[in-house]
């Protein structure tokens, strides 16, 4: 069964004129990751490189493409973890960086610390050689429209949050059946400067553990923390439930208790892997056997060989 990598696009309301970016980038970040698990690259170079791949293109909440605080600033959070030796990376309120998950990935292996937020975590960047961007190059115009709709007397925030949640991210098993996650975001639109979400901490945004299996979560954050969204996913799996029924079991629990609308990718350590998710859509595509699998609307599933173009 093994390898597989797959990848979310952030669960969402996405307008109809969107969804076809958002279902070509989750497909062209998936087909980028399985090379990398083909080529004998590990799960976590996978979910690595796919998730680098989101964060590049405008088209998501991450990296470019990233939502703004209510000051209008660009304030990143991202995670990396390994199943194998339960080795964590994070990063928090970062600022002036292209790709969040490869800092994520770099405090994983090059401190003993699980996350540095803010302006620590840029320290740490530059000190690594990380190449510092100008803000205005993480900005793109449909963003900052909506930034300004939602700054205006009388806007609607439920609405205007509409579309722009599309946080990113990544599971994969590699074929030596070690298992990997990485998650990326802009956060939520408005956030008040310095929000941290639920993407950077452990067993929220993400959790792979090879005795389980690898969660990547995305939905309103503040819900995921309260029930600690991926954690508890592998809870249910580690209670015998399949990679899809443990997936449906945490996401209902969090509709139901807090109120919470969200979406994961969730995989096991011999390769099932489940795409799921409670709000109206979300763009997922999984790569396995040579096949690329991919969807955006509840219950919506197609398959084409890898090798074909999108
Ligand atoms: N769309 C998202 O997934 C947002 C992210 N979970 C956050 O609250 O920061």
């Amino acid at each position: 069964m093994l390898p597989v990598v797959v990848v979310h696009g952030g669960a969402d309301h996405i307008p109809k004129e969107r969804s076809k970016n958002s279902m070509s980038g989750v497909c062209s970040a998936t087909r980028a990751g399985y090379a990398v698990l083909k080529g004998g690259g590990s799960s976590m170079d996978a979910v690595v490189e796919a998730v680098t791949q989101l964060e590049n293109n405008p088209s998501f909440n991450a990296g470019c493409g990233s939502v703004l605080t209510v000051k209008g600033d660009v304030e990143m959070d991202a995670i990396v973890m390994d199943g194998k030796t339960l080795g964590s990376g994070a990063v928090s309120a970062v600022r002036n960086i292209a790709n969040p998950v490869q800092l994520a990935r770099l405090v994983m292996d090059k401190t003993s610390h699980a996350c540095l937020t803010a302006e620590g975590a840029s320290q740490f960047a530059r000190s690594m050689g990380v190449p510092e961007v100008p803000q205005e190059s993480l900005i793109t115009e449909y963003i900052r429209m909506h930034w300004k709709k939602n700054l205006a007397p009388g806007a609607n925030p439920v609405e205007c949050q509409m579309g722009k949640m599309g946080t990113v991210g990544a599971v994969a098993v590699d074929s030596e059946g070690n298992v990997a996650c990485a998650t990326s975001t802009g956060g939520i639109l408005n956030k008040m400067e310095g929000r941290v979400g639920d993407t950077p901490c452990i067993g929220c945004g993400g959790y792979a553990d090879n005795q389980t299996g690898a969660v990547s979560t995305t939905g309103h954050g503040e819900a995921i923390m309260k029930v600690t969204l991926a954690r508890l996913i592998l809870f249910h799996m580690e209670q015998g439930q399949s990679v899809e029924a443990a997936s449906d079991l945490g996401l209902a629990y969090m509709k139901s208790r807090v109120g919470g609308l969200g979406g994961v990718v969730t995989v096991d350590p011999q390769g099932n892997w489940a795409a799921r998710f409670s709000s109206l859509q979300m763009a997922w595509a999984a790569a396995q056997k040579d096949t690329l699998h991919y969807g955006v609307y509840c219950g919506e599933h197609f398959t084409q060989s890898i090798e074909d173009p999108n």
